[in-house]
């Protein structure tokens, strides 16, 4: 079976942080405060988050925040939820919240409910339910969830809800294993999950699993290591995770693995990155 290689997984994690110019740190500038996140997290996970310097990160994070109240991906860049509630998550690790200014961030956030309930991402426009889950659980960790119209959030989530008992990102879009995480992500949030039908969900979650033990998004999609993450915590908080084999996900997870430089990626043999490093080793762990 293996196991998980913690130090090189840290390793690696370090050294991404460190690397600036090379081609994935380029593309993944705009999302570079995602990428904090998904770092400094997975070695929270591993209890080495002391190997980062503290106040370099939480002044780098500061400097994201954009005159509106919310966050850019990187410094200079438009604010937008994506990386709003990374910043507020980054700063919650370090215990560091009390430096926001908890009235200018959340007002940016209930800035984007519509009158529908839903929520865009940005001061652009686009509706999805990944946007409500990012609101609601930015609002939660702030204190503040009573600046929006929870009832009307969570109204429009559940517009949402197909018949096969999964979600979209939007009103009759099919189900998708990255929306019901964020849909039931909210529910629990706002203490509204007696609106699921947990068995059918539960059903439709635990077919992600294919026989090699991962799990994909959708039915007949290749299995993915992050999938392993949306599936697997909306199965837990429906109280549906005995219906898949864990140990076989272990395995699958395992397998992504580069044993000699550390990172995992979204299925064997494939480049590792820090995404999938942070649900694999959310997954397995
Ligand atoms: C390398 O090409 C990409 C492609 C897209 C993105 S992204 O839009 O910022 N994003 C985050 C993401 C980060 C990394 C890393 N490091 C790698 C992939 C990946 N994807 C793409 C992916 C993951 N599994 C299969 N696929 C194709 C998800 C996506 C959307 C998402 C954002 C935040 C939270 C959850 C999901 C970034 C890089
Ligand atoms: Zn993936």
């Amino acid at each position: 079976m293996g196991e998980l290689k913690t130090e090189k997984h840290v390793e690696y994690i370090l050294s991404v942080e460190k690397r600036k110019d090379d081609f994935v740190s380029v593309v993944m500038e705009h999302l570079r405060l995602n990428g904090a996140y998904w770092g400094l997290t997975t070695l929270d996970i591993l209890g080495k988050l002391e190997a980062v310097d503290q106040d370099e990160v939480v002044s780098w994070v500061m400097q994201c925040q954009h005159k509106s109240g919310g966050f850019g991906g990187n410094i200079g860049h438009d604010p937008h939820l994506l990386y709003t509630l990374s910043a507020i998550q980054v700063l919650a690790l370090f215990d560091k919240i009390e430096v926001l200014d908890i009235e200018k961030v959340s007002n940016y956030i209930a800035g984007l409910q519509n009158e529908d309930g839903s929520f865009s991402g940005d001061m652009w426009g686009e509706v999805d339910t990944r946007f409500s889950y990012i609101a609601i659980c930015s609002l939660a960790l702030l204190h503040q969830l009573d600046k929006i119209n929870v009832e009307k959030a969570v109204k429009y989530i559940l517009s949402c809800q197909n018949l096969d008992g999964g979600f979209g990102c939007t009103p009759g879009a099919e189900s998708h294993a990255g929306q019901i995480f964020c849909c039931v992500g909210a529910l629990a949030i706002t203490g509204s999950l007696h609106h699921v039908d947990e068995d059918l969900l539960g059903w439709w979650l635990c077919e992600r699993q294919v026989k090699s033990g991962g799990l994909n998004g959708r039915p007949e999609k290749l299995p993915d290591v992050c999938y392993s993450w949306w599936v697997l915590s909306s199965l837990i908080m429906i109280d549906r995770v005995h219906w898949i084999d864990k140990e076989k996900l272990v395995k699958f997870i395992l397998d992504c693995q580069d044993k000699e430089n550390g990172g995992i990626s979204d299925r064997p043999d494939d480049a590792v990155d820090v995404f999938h490093t942070y649900f694999g080793v959310a997954g397995k762990c």
